[in-house]
Order: structure tokens, then sequence, then C-alpha cells
């Protein structure tokens, strides 16, 4: 299928035993070290959202090496108006699905709003319940300093944490989907955010619509990779919400958003050429009947 270059033949078995994370070879699961070893190598990784174990292999044969199972299930899956109502049941229920539909991938499952307010050991026990009856092998919950207890104790519990700082879209009702970190009392919040949560022991960060230059200066600043949506080319990683960038999304999409695909005329298209034909009586044909 994909040819590869010499160069990256080489990257794939570099001698510390870590592996290129897009175009490396092998399924062994892609792990939270083989990605604080691509932010040393200097190597830029691509993760997408997924809510289901059909769309989790086409992304992960793809060879796309992290995915998160993101609470934009709630707006993008479920049909709820925000994140804001998706429940840890359903959370769950749809990381086993994408873990089951996947090889390779790191697989990352949002931890939902009210999972993980009250504290830290209500966040660890909402995370041990998709580590254990999912299969994920990390979690992501929003919130800087004032999230810092919960994934210390998650990550001295043995379960990986990815933060997510800038626009928390669990916080809609107190903060809008408005742009952060503008100006400079904003821009040193997120700094002492995106420390907070490296001192934590988070082993990535997300950075969401957040401006290009603070968000290259978090990135230079930090050890872990940061992993930006609306963030700017500047991030060790990019992430976007899988039906955007495929076209799928009904309505608006934000303005970060790369349309590599519009699924939804497709699939439209698809299913009005079907209509047709049982309206019109030209399908099933005989070849499509059994005797
Ligand atoms: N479909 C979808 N895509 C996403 O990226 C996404 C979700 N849903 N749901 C969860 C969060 C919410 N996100 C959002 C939601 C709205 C904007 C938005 O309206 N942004 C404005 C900019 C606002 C400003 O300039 O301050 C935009 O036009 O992009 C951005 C990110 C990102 N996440
Ligand atoms: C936009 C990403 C980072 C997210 O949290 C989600 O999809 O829920
Ligand atoms: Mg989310």
């Amino acid at each position: 299928m994909t040819q590869l270059s010499a160069a990256q033949t080489v990257q794939n078995s570099p001698s510390d035993g870590s592996r290129t994370l897009y175009g490396g070879k092998g399924t062994r699961r892609i792990t939270v070290r083989d990605i604080a070893l691509a932010k040393e190598r200097g190597e830029k990784w691509p993760m997408l959202t997924a809510y289901d174990a059909m769309t989790a292999s086409v992304f992960d044969e793809s060879g796309i090496p992290v995915l998160l199972v993101g609470d934009s299930a709630g707006n993008c899956h479920l049909g709820y108006e925000s994140t804001v109502p998706v429940t840890l049941d359903e959370m769950t229920m749809l990381s086993a699905a994408v873990v089951r539909g996947t090889q390779r991938a790191l697989i990352v499952g949002d931890l939902p709003f009210g999972s993980y307010q009250e504290g830290p050991v209500q966040a660890l026990r909402s995370a041990t319940r998709l580590v254990k009856e999912a299969g994920v092998g990390a979690v992501k919950l929003e919130g800087g300093e004032r999230s810092h207890e919960q994934i210390r104790l998650l990550v001295e519990s043995g379960i990986p944490v990815m933060a997510h700082i800038g626009l928390t879209p669990q916080s809609v009702n107190a903060m809008g989907y408005r742009v952060q970190g503008r100006g400079e009392e904003a821009a040193q919040q997120l700094l002492r955010d995106a420390k907070s949560v490296q001192d934590a022991g988070a082993f990535a960060v997300v950075l969401e619509l957040v401006p290009a230059e603070l968000a290259a200066e978090v990135t230079r600043v930090l050890h872990i990779p940061t992993v930006g949506i609306g963030a700017g080319p500047e991030t060790d990683a990019q992430v976007l919400v899988w039906t955007d960038m495929l076209g799928l999304t009904s309505g608006r999409v934000p303005k970060f958003v790369k349309k590599y695909a519009d699924l939804r005329e497709v699939m439209g298209n698809a299913a009005r050429a079907y209509a047709e034909d049982v309206v019109g009586g030209t399908f099933p044909l005989e070849e499509h009947s059994v005797h």
C-alpha cells in the first residue's frame, strides 16, 4: 500500500526501541513512551477523533497513530447540542468500540463533563472504568491548574493522561466558544496551565483555539508534546474532529477545520440513487436475487 522512502525505513527502527508514529511498521500498540520519543526526534504527528469501530479501523489502517474518543461524540455522533450532556456510560461504550476496531493506534478516552470535577478520587474512579471496561491506553480531561490534582492521582495510579487547555468546551456555559490566551494576562495564565499539567505528569496537552504565537511558545517551553486544534502550525501534533475534516458535520464547522472530503455529498448522492432505483424498480436486479 504505502511506499516508504529509505529515510522513513531507517527512522522506523531507531536504536532506542521507539518508532516513527506515522509511517511506522508493525501492529504493536503505540504507547505514551513512543509519543515522548517523537518529540525528542522533532517528529510531528496527526490525531483524529473516532466514535465507532468501523471508522476507527479505517483511520488505524491509514496509520493515524493516536485516536481520541472525544466527547465531541455528543454533538457529532449522538445528536446533543454540545459535549455537556455526554455521560461516562456513553463514553465507555463508544471507547470500547474504538478499541475493538483498532490494532495499532493509542486510544485516548475523553472523560466527560461531571466525571472528574468533584476531585481526584472521582477522576480515578471514572478513568478506571475507561481503562478496565473499554480498554483505552490513556484518558483526557479538561483544565490546567484547576485539574492538577486529578491528573497527578491518575498518573500516580498508572493511567496516562492527556490534558486539554485553552478553549475547554465542557465549560461552554461559562466561557462560550471563544479564543483563549489573547492579551498578556490570559497568555500568562495559559503558560501557567501548561506547566501545571506537565508538572502533574500529563504525557501531552491539547491546546484548543489559542493564538498561533502563544501555542508556539508553549510548545518550545514544554518537554511534553502539544496537540493543537485551532492553535497554528507549530504544535508538535494536530487533532481534528473526524466528521469536520471529512465533511459530514451538519451546519457550521469551526474556521480552523480543513475539509479533506465531502462525505455528506457522497452519502447523500448514494442514498438518493438507491431510493430512485427502488422507487423505479431498477434495484434489485436478477444479479442481486437468489432462487
Ligand atoms: N464538530 C465539532 N468540531 C470541533 O472542533 C469541536 C466540537 N464539534 N465539539 C467540541 C469542541 C467545541 N469546539 C469548538 C466549537 C466552536 C468553535 C467556534 O465557534 N469557533 C469560532 C471562533 C470564535 C472566536 O473567534 O472567538 C470559529 O469561527 O472558529 C470552536 C471550537 C471544538 N470541538
Ligand atoms: C476537539 C478534541 C480535542 C476533543 O476534546 C473532542 O473531540 O472531544
Ligand atoms: Mg473533548
